[in-house]
């Protein structure tokens, strides 16, 4: 197995290395490098991993370099590695939303081999879903592992265009928060009809994990499901039909378009 260095410790960062270790990564294969120590001596602590608090450490150790800080950080961090260290057989995975490939190798100060991936947090249970683009500059062997680390978390879809990435920030890296903020709604107003924290909590998360599990375990369209559940006249027609009435589907859509939108902004 290559050896994997993750600049940056946080959620992403966190949500990878848990799914990695799980799926059998050796621990000592994977080193986090963070510059404060908390949360990388909790990965270290609980799943056994390597840990620095020198990116240059972690990059020199490992052949594979996951850029895990927040997307206002890849330059600067980008810009000390290639200073520091011989980078030029290592290939470099960017989670970043909106840093693109040209500007990750204008840091770099070379045509490095750059797999961009827009995950997201589920990859900590083995349920990711990540889109990845490769740069033209990554083999085969290297797209091939990329692929093979980020299958270890999830699923995968490979990318013709860079662009498209965003299109995934929408309708994956981000949207686990869509789900949550429906969820929190849902709680919150079940707490409101009178049930205790803790049954609102159950009623809405069972109630979502077995409506996932469904769409995962049948092959009718969601939207067959839906209707399986939804009797003329009934209680979900109503609900349904007040959704509409309160824009459902143009706030997805706006919203899902936002998340694009942001994302071209800070490609700038
Ligand atoms: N969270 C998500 O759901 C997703 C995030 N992403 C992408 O993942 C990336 C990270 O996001 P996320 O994990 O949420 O962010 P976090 O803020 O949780 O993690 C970023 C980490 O980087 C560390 N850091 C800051 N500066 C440096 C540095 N110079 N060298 C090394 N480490 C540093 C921070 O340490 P400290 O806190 O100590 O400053 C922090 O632990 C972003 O680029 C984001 O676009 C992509 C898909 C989904
Ligand atoms: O909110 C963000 O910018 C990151 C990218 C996708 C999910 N979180």
């Amino acid at each position: 197995m290559k050896k994997i260095a993750f600049i940056g410790a946080g959620n992403m960062a966190r949500a990878i290395v848990i799914g990695l270790v799980n799926s059998g990564v050796t621990p000592s294969d994977i080193i986090v490098a963070n510059p404060s120590p908390e949360k990388r001596l909790a990965l270290a602590n609980e799943f056994g991993i390597m840990h620095t608090d020198d990116n240059i450490k972690a990059t020199e150790f490992a052949d594979i370099i996951v850029l895990s800080v927040k997307p206002h950080f890849i330059s600067d961090v980008c810009q000390q590695l290639t200073k520091a260290c011989d980078i030029s057989q290592k290939l470099f995975i960017s989670v970043a939303a909106g840093r693109t490939v040209a500007q990750i190798q204008q840091a770099l100060a070379c045509n490095a081999a750059v797999v961009r991936v827009m995950p997201n947090t589920p990859s900590q249970l083995g349920f990711g879903m990540s889109g990845l683009f490769a740069s033209p500059e990554v083999n085969d062997e290297q797209k091939a592992a990329s692929g093979k680390l980020m299958s270890a978390v999830g699923k995968i879809i490979w990318l013709e265009t860079e662009s498209k990435i965003n299109d995934v920030i929408a309708v994956a890296g981000s949207a686990p928060a869509y789900f949550f903020l429906f969820m929190e709604a849902m709680e919150t107003h079940a707490k409101s009809l009178g049930f205790t924290d803790e049954e609102s909590r159950m009623l809405v998360q069972q109630t979502a994990l077995g409506s996932a599990q469904m769409v995962a375990h049948n092959s009718e369209s969601i939207s067959t499901l839906r209707g399986n559940v939804t009797s003329k006249g009934g209680t979900t027609h109503a609900a349904i039909e007040q959704f509409k009435a309160d824009g459902i589907e143009l706030m997805v859509k706006n919203a899902m378009n936002a998340a694009i939108a942001r994302a071209e902004e800070m490609a700038k």
